[in-house]
């Protein structure tokens, strides 16, 4: 049909004569009708191509504050055509590591040709520069076509476009991971008329985490999963209970435990964008507003470390604060209000450290805890990694050790990566456990040496300021120091706790003997002044 088309749109001259011979009475009388309404028809829009103006869509690539939807697929459509079939006279290609084939792109103001129906139509790439010095350049596609065809190409083409974006974008498997390109800017002389656009930039999420892969108590990912599940299918019981349609999550426990790895599981079953918001480039309540206005629906907001990062200018007291609870009311007044089907995910490693407000009740929707490897979660791991999918002669002593020391499931993929067969690595995994079960030890049998010395009643944090301060005096205590990290219960098997014990008494002495010399000193100055 297509090409028919094109062909009688070759054959217009023909045409002419065809209309003129079948605007004689003679002539219209002998052809069927049919024939003589199209002829006639086909003419009038050739005729309306020289005689009406073509008209220009300008189609920007943001509108205020979020994407524009119809420049996304116009941008889709445009890589599809010109990568199918229709180059226009110059385009680029690029590749990058890990692509596996070169990506043809447009350029800008260039011309690509694309046809809908017997309608050809004109796009073109355009960029302009901010209007301030910090404003990002403007980008925007120009379509140009026959002003007779206006409404087809905004009601059929442009729809067209966009249905297709729309389906393809769900179908889609991959899930984008979007992080703000740049601090948004505070420069005082643009606070007014500054940009508000925000730049994220995305990856695809390469993250093959998914719930089956993590470490986690089985009860608690199945409560996790389920939840999820009544939250995607809950449009409905939102709405009819007038709350909107969005979740919160708190996810706490050390380093190293899974938090992110559960975000990742929960973008990848959910099919959900992630935007991983880094506070301490939001500068005041106002680019907090347009960060989240510049999200979209369907998605995860990350807020990682929520407990040291919360920091907002006040522009009454001209200052930065830093409260949590600002955030709140915040997220409060604006999450709710802003887009449907989002979830928002706090993490933090120290809950304790959390404004009371973000843990009352109704606040944060589920609270999870990811917490040290046990049994269940170690199995889970070494299916993933060493495919042990039964069990193991090792199991038993691995169990024992777990119950014993507190490690987290990325010490122990850290373990599992190592080269050998399965019997090596985990041979090399209950040396480790054992190793730490003795450091535990070690730091244990420490803080009762400083206990129990009747001639110190200084605390385990107190002895590693000390130590800190040795470092910066002598070479021994420096190294004393990197043998004993109290915080990371990390301390070497061969360390003498009973010679820091000593080093620190004899410091204590020594401080007491120059304290004591000092007095003397004053006395004598005193003295000698009197
Ligand atoms: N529960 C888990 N299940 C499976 N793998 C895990 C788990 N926890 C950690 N890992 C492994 O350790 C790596 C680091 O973990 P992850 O970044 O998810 O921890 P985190 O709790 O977010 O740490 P942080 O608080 O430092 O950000 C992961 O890429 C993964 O390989």
């Amino acid at each position: 049909m297509f090409s028919f088309m094109e062909m009688l749109k070759s054959l217009t001259p023909f045409f002419t004569a065809a209309v003129v011979i079948v605007l004689s009475p003679f002539v219209r009388e002998r052809i069927p009708v049919e024939v003589s309404n199209y002829l006639v028809s086909t003419f009038k829009r050739w005729l309306a191509r020289f005689c009406t103006p073509h008209v220009t869509v300008v189609i920007e690539e943001k509108g205020e504050l979020k994407s524009n939807q119809i420049y996304e697929a116009a941008q889709a459509h445009l890589h599809t055509l010109i990568s199918d079939s229709r180059k226009p006279k110059r385009f680029k290609v690029s590749k990058e590591d890990r692509q596996t084939a070169s990506v043809i792109d447009i350029m800008k103001d260039v011309d690509v040709i694309d046809y809908f129906r017997e309608i050809k139509l004109k796009w073109k790439l355009r960029t302009e520069k901010g209007e301030f010095p910090y404003s990002p350049t403007k980008k925007y596609f120009e379509l140009s076509f026959d002003k007779v065809y206006e409404m087809d190409v905004l009601d059929s083409y442009l729809q067209d476009i966009v249905d297709r974006y729309e389906r393809i974008r769900k179908e889609e498997q991959v899930v984008k991971i979007y992080t703000c390109k740049e601090k948004l800017r505070a420069h005082h002389y643009y606070e007014q008329e500054r940009d508000r656009n925000v730049n994220w930039s995305y990856v695809n999420l390469d993250h093959s985490a998914t719930f089956d892969k993590l470490a986690m108590n089985p009860e608690k990912k199945e409560m996790l999963k389920d939840d999820l599940d009544r939250f995607r299918r809950g449009k409905a019981l939102y709405k009819k209970v007038g709350k909107s349609w969005k979740r919160g999550y708190l996810l706490y426990g050390p380093p190293g435990t899974g938090k992110s790895s559960l975000i990742a599981a929960m973008a990848n079953y959910l099919k959900f964008n992630i935007y991983d918001l880094n506070l301490s480039a939001v500068l005041s309540n106002e680019d907090l507003r347009s960060i989240l206005l510049s999200t979209t629906d369907r998605s995860i907001l990350v807020i990682e470390d929520v407990d040291c990062c919360t920091k907002f200018y006040d522009k009454e007291k001209k200052e930065y604060t830093f409260t949590q609870s600002g955030l709140l009311n915040i997220m409060d007044g604006l999450w709710s209000s802003c887009g449907d089907e989002r979830i928002i995910v706090f993490t933090t490693n120290h809950k304790d450290r959390l404004d009371a407000a973000l843990l009352r009740p109704g606040r944060m929707d589920v609270h999870v805890h990811m917490s040290y490897c046990t049994m269940d979660g170690f199995k889970i791991l070494a299916s993933n990694y060493l495919n042990i999918e039964a069990d193991h002669q090792l199991y038993r002593q691995i169990e024992g050790l777990l119950e014993n020391v507190e490690v987290t499931p990325a010490e122990i993929t850290d373990e599992l990566l190592k080269s050998g067969g399965t019997d090596v690595v985990l041979g090399g995994l209950v040396k480790f456990l054992e190793l730490r079960t003795l450091q535990k030890a070690k730091v244990a049998e420490l803080k009762e040496l400083l206990k129990s010395d009747d001639n110190t009643d200084v605390d385990v944090e107190e002895f590693v300021k000390f130590l800190k301060e040795e470092k910066r005096k002598n070479a021994n205590a420096a190294e004393a120091e990197r043998l004993l990290k109290i915080d990371n219960t990390y301390v070497d098997v061969d360390f003498d706790g009973e010679g820091l014990v000593k080093l620190f008494k004899q410091k204590k002495l020594e401080d007491a003997k120059a304290a004591e010399a000092a007095k003397v000193n004053i006395q004598k100055n005193h003295k000698n002044h009197n």
